[in-house]
């Protein structure tokens, strides 16, 4: 099958990642360190990124690595705490594992992209991590601008009355599926298509700055959806749409930062999640995400991922208003 090697490859790394982020949180209330732009990052980003990008370095030392995050925000001597505690949760998985190679692994995840290369989200969704709420670790591979392998580990979600901790994975023209973290049989991913619309539920962000809720509300209500949203973080509202948990997953553009680029690792493996359980993923005016830009989704605003059924209804109700 394609990309056997690529997938099962990058199933071992993130599974690795999301149980050192899972040994994060039960074990610590973890710190979290405001980033240039504000935002948060913690040891378990910082460990999670190590890991897997150590992982794929050895596989495919060729693959360039696009990843969120960079170790200069560690490097500092009075952070050096902090990388001690990284280093630390690193040893867990990588026993030989120092400082030094910790910094430099990290640093894997700062190229810039090319005709092939992964994208690494070493934890989606850090404040919700912080919360104790959903947060996702995201891999994905991409190929002439088209994601051709999709991981999505996610320790705090479950379906129904399920233990947490599910992964969800997807290869090109192959389908997608999930099995529980710590292991069992792949299930089949199939998106809702039988129920009428308003049986239908859709996802959206925690974050009310990551997004336009008023408007979101609006659409789901125009195209027949009227129970309340189901406010998620992370990419495991991906994973909830794949699985049929909802029909319709809306990001349009925060009025307070209208001008705000996706950055490529906050969507690829859940995009190909979606796409291989039967739906669909545009951006807001109905045009494919376009993944062969650098680090940012340039082309695109906004993110509209349905079951597929009801994808063109939301991208006319948008249209109008
Ligand atoms: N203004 C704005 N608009 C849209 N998206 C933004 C914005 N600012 C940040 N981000 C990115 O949001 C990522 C987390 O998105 P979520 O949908 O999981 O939001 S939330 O977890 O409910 O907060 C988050 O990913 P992580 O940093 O990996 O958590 C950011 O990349
Ligand atoms: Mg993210
Ligand atoms: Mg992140
Ligand atoms: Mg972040």
């Amino acid at each position: 099958m394609a990309y056997d090697t690529e997938k099962k490859v990058a199933l071992d790394v993130a599974l690795a990642a999301a149980h050192l982020c899972d040994r994060v949180r039960q074990e610590i209330v973890p710190e979290s360190i405001e980033k240039d732009d504000r935002s948060p990052v913690t040891v378990a980003d910082f460990g999670s990124q190590a890991v897997i990008c150590q992982g794929l370095g050895v596989a495919f030392p060729q693959d360039p690595i696009v990843g969120e995050e960079d170790s200069a925000d560690l490097r500092s001597p009075e952070r050096a705490p902090q990388l001690q505690l990284v280093t630390r949760y690193v040893q867990g998985t990588l026993p030989t594992a120092t400082p030094d190679t910790v910094v430099q692994w990290i640093d894997r995840g700062n190229a810039q992209g090319g005709d092939r290369f992964w994208t690494l989200d070493p934890i989606d969704g850090t404040k919700g991590f912080l919360r104790g709420d959903q947060y996702a670790v995201a891999l994905a591979l991409v190929e002439g601008g088209e994601v051709k392998v999709g991981v999505l580990a996610c320790p705090a979600l479950s379906f129904g009355s399920g233990e947490p901790g599910l992964v969800f994975v997807a290869v090109r023209g192959e389908g997608a599926s999930w099995m529980p973290l710590k292991g069992g049989d792949p299930q089949p991913l199939q998106v809702v298509t039988g129920a009428e619309a308003d049986g239908f539920r859709f996802v959206e962000s925690v974050e009310s700055g990551h997004g336009d809720q008023t408007r979101q509300s609006a659409i789901a209500q125009a195209v027949g959806i009227t129970q309340a949203s189901i406010r998620m973080d992370s990419q495991a509202k991906y994973a909830a749409v794949a699985a049929g948990q909802a029909a319709l997953y809306l990001r349009l553009p925060s009025p307070k930062t209208p001008d705000y680029r996706e950055k490529i690792w906050d969507h690829a493996a859940g995009v190909l999640i979606i796409e291989e359980a039967g739906g669909r993923v545009t951006d807001m005016l109905g045009q494919p995400l376009d993944f062969s830009q650098g680090s940012k989704l340039v082309n695109n605003q906004g993110v509209v991922a349905s079951n597929g059924v009801i994808h063109e209804t939301v991208i006319a109700a948008l249209q109008q208003g």
